[in-house]
């Protein structure tokens, strides 16, 4: 169970038949005789996302308590079925695709998926699996170590909205930590100290070529005022924190100190769809012992734009983010 007070939408055995019965059409129509053509499902997803009855679309509104973010419960995972859990992402090929067509009809619902050229091969659905090697890693693939509160893709401009997590397996109830910055209780000097430029945030480790990027790291606001209240872009492992003043870093600390404290553990079971606000809420994921057994903790990952949200600041716009383009769907 995710630790009480995650908000829990459940899907009626109706809506979730649906859901199935949809995505396996969405799978059928774009079969290769070996594999799924994505290009032509992606294609597909817009009308069939649309046809969705409202029960589903009502599942599917925007977060709507201060802790921006909501499980969605109710899909069967047949643990047999789906596999053993792939010991690396570039290894998962089909494996659980009936889930990745689940998760981009509901990312569809909600918004635009988008992929990264230099992420998981283009993919607009990751499979998040620990992988030896990389247990130490500030990325999905780690175990051993805190991954710690972060925005997705926060060195971005494109990045998601909407961050959706969905559970294929998870044997040792292994914790997704999540924070809203609606819930943090700063002081009005030191929201205006980390509204400004400062720091920038640099491009994490699933991204190797923008790591050897040429161009000029370029400093960003990690909070501000949007429209719809206070908002953030954090990272922290990625952030040259030294390149702050004193002051400004002691802040940064405050606000760290804060997400802490309102920080909550979401143990995903299989099935379940975690939908979170990368704009209000930074999430992370405690350590845990990999088994490399084929019985791992696995995760399927989608990432949302929102058509026409307002939440970012216009500079925004001038960023190169690092040479990284942002692919959207149905572009
Ligand atoms: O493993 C998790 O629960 C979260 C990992 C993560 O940060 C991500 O998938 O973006
Ligand atoms: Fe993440």
């Amino acid at each position: 169970m995710p630790t009480a007070g995650t908000p829990v939408r459940q899907l009626d055995p109706h809506a979730v038949h649906e859901l199935t019965e949809a995505a396996q059409h969405l799978l059928l129509s774009s079969s290769t005789g070996h594999g799924s053509d994505w290009s032509r499902l992606m294609s597909r997803a817009p009308d069939l996302a649309a046809s969705l009855s409202v029960d589903i679309r009502h599942a599917c509104r925007p977060a709507d308590t201060p802790a921006g973010l909501f499980v969605l419960r109710g899909i069967p995972v047949d643990d047999t079925a789906i596999g053993p859990t792939p010991g690396h992402w570039s290894s998962a090929g089909s494996a659980g695709e009936l889930y990745d067509a689940v998760l981009l009809l509901l990312a569809t619902v909600m918004g635009t998926p988008i992929a990264w050229e230099g992420q998981q091969d283009g993919r607009f659905v990751h499979n998040i699996v620990p992988s030896p090697g990389h247990e130490e890693e500030q990325t999905g693939a780690s175990s051993t170590v805190l991954l710690s509160p972060h925005t997705e893709d926060a060195f971005h401009p494109g990045r998601a909205h909407l961050l959706i997590l969905g559970c294929m397996r998870n044997h040792d109830a292994v914790a997704t930590t999540a924070a809203s910055v609606r819930e943090v209780d700063l002081s009005t000097a030191d929201v205006a100290l980390l509204s400004e430029p400062v720091l920038p945030i640099l491009p994490d480790d699933a991204y190797a070529e923008a790591q050897s990027y040429a161009g000029t790291p370029q400093p960003v606001p990690t909070l501000w005022h949007s429209p719809t209240g206070l908002t953030l872009r954090y990272d922290p492992a990625y952030t040259p924190l030294d390149r702050a003043s004193e002051e400004h870093r002691a802040a940064y600390a405050r606000l760290s100190d804060e997400l802490v404290r309102v920080s909550t553990a979401v143990s995903l079971e299989p099935g379940d769809v975690l939908v979170v606000d990368n704009d209000l809420v930074v999430h992370g994921r405690v350590p845990f012992k990999a088994r490399y057994d084929g019985t791992d903790r696995w995760l399927k990952r989608a990432s949302v734009r929102v058509p026409r949200r307002r939440t970012r600041p216009a500079a925004e716009q001038d960023e190169h983010g690092y040479g990284q383009a942002a692919v959207e769907a149905f572009a």
